[in-house]
């Protein structure tokens, strides 16, 4: 892979395994990994915590800074699920290698139970099927290509998404 392919964004629904997965493509192309949820959280506190507080829209602003100075470095970035609807970012990722991460509802119930996510309060599933379905046109204009994680185990799909960035490059 050459460095014309950096930053690779990853993006897609919550619990789709952006964080997993891109920290073990990072690991393997032996680049940074970012995890634009993680920065936010280092500096800001707990997600939740924001949401409760000062409320989405605050969120969304602490959000766009954290995700423009990751997408202007040389690395693996794991946007959050909501990182794309900011038309700034939708921009920045014009000159970022895009992956997608898909995962069925039926996967995603089991990943999502006890879930601190604020968006996903009351019936849990359901919340997150609408969101992904509001959004999926978005993530699927914005991608590369997609990878699937509902099934295979995450160190796969982390070696499948390296392998396709080889062979892209
Ligand atoms: N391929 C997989 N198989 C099984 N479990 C997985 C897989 N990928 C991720 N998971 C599990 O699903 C959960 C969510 O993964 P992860 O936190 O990486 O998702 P995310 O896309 O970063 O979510 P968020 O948008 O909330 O940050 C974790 O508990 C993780 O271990
Ligand atoms: O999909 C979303 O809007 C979100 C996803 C998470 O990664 C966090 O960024 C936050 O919980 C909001
Ligand atoms: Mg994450």
């Amino acid at each position: 892979m050459t460095s014309r392919s950096l930053p690779v964004a990853l993006i897609g629904p919550m619990a789709s395994g952006k964080s997993r997965i891109g920290r073990r493509v990072a690991a393997a192309l032996d680049v940074p990994f970012i995890d634009t949820d993680s920065v936010v959280v280092a500096e800001h506190g707990p997600i939740s915590g924001i949401f409760e507080r000062e409320g989405e829209d605050f969120f969304r602003v602490l959000e766009r800074a954290a995700v423009a100075e990751a997408l202007e470095q040389a690395a693996v970035v794991s946007l959050g699920g909501g990182a794309v609807l900011d038309p700034r970012t939708q921009e920045d990722l014009r000159d970022a290698t895009v992956i997608r991460l898909t995962i069925s509802e039926e996967s995603v119930a089991k990943r999502i139970g006890g879930s601190k996510r604020p968006l996903l309060h009351g019936d849990a599933v359901e919340a997150w099927a609408r969101i992904n379905t509001e959004r999926g046109p978005l993530y699927e204009r914005l991608a590369h290509v997609s990878f699937d994680t509902s099934t295979r185990p995450i160190s796969e799909i982390a070696a499948d998404i390296v392998l396709w960035l080889e062979e892209r490059s």
